[in-house]
């Protein structure tokens, strides 16, 4: 198997606190992996230091065996890293279409307007696509920013918190995209509180808890781990 994503040994400091602690991590090619553990447990600054948002103090970030530690988030995307926010942020005052111009693809132009035009039927966003990106819904705001990223065609996406703030409806639609893109080669990276969507999705689970991975397996394995219920329960 070839590893797409490989996190060795990263550490990251906020001051005092130590946010990611001698992090490893690693995703294969195809993978859908969902990455857990309590709040403040340094998931969002993992993604913050794999998308370049973010320098490590320690450690190495390497995608598809290149080092990309310390690139900015730009170079970042361009080698095939795409990444979701938990709160969306389109371009409010543009069209859905408008906003799927705005990604700096390689491609030309014939080949970007296949990709909208496929992505607009894919992820259901056909029927809005002129509405402004404010006037949709929560759940549609996640999908026009999952269609953002695809425009890239990543090798890696990393999705943070996709079922905050979507309703239950659309979540099973967002579900089904994610095994759809999946399936298609991409890996993904999922950070998700709600265990129904991991444990429905994901056939990897890593666990964090304060800065480290301290369990990866089934969702059936961590959830039956010692390490992971003392986490889960030390947090509340
Ligand atoms: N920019 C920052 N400055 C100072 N401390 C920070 C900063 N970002 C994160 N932290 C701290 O680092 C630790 C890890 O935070 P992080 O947001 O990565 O955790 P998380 O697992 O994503 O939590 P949650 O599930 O609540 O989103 C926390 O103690 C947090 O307060």
């Amino acid at each position: 198997m070839t590893t797409v994503l490989s996190v060795d040994d990263v550490t990251k400091r906020f001051g005092g606190i130590v946010a990611v602690d001698g992090l490893d991590l690693a995703i294969e090619e195809g993978e859908l992996v969902g990455l857990i553990g309590p709040n403040g447990a340094g998931k969002t600054t993992t993604l913050n230091l794999i998308t370049g948002f973010l320098d490590p103090d320690e450690g190495t970030v390497s995608l598809n065996g290149e080092d990309v530690t310390g690139a900015s988030p730009d170079a970042v995307s361009k080698r095939g890293i795409g990444r979701t926010f938990q709160i969306s942020k389109p371009f409010g005052r543009l069209s859905v279409y408008e906003n799927l111009l705005v990604p700096n693809v390689s491609c030309g132009p014939a080949e970007q307007e296949a990709r909208i035009e496929r992505l607009l039927e894919e992820l259901q966003l056909e029927e809005v696509r002129e509405n402004r990106a404010d006037e949709l819904s929560g759940g549609q705001k996640k999908l026009l920013e999952l269609a953002r990223v695809l425009m890239l065609e990543p090798d890696l996406i990393l999705l943070d918190e996709p079922a905050a703030g979507v309703n239950p409806v659309l979540m099973d639609d967002i579900m089904d995209d994610i095994r759809r893109i999946n399936a298609n080669g991409t890996a993904i990276l999922v950070i998700e509180h709600d265990m129904s969507v991991i444990s429905e999705l994901c056939e990897r689970v890593v666990v964090m808890n304060a800065g480290r991975n301290i369990a990866s397996g089934t969702f059936e394995e961590i959830r039956d781990d010692e390490k992971v219920r003392e986490a889960y329960l030390g947090g509340t």
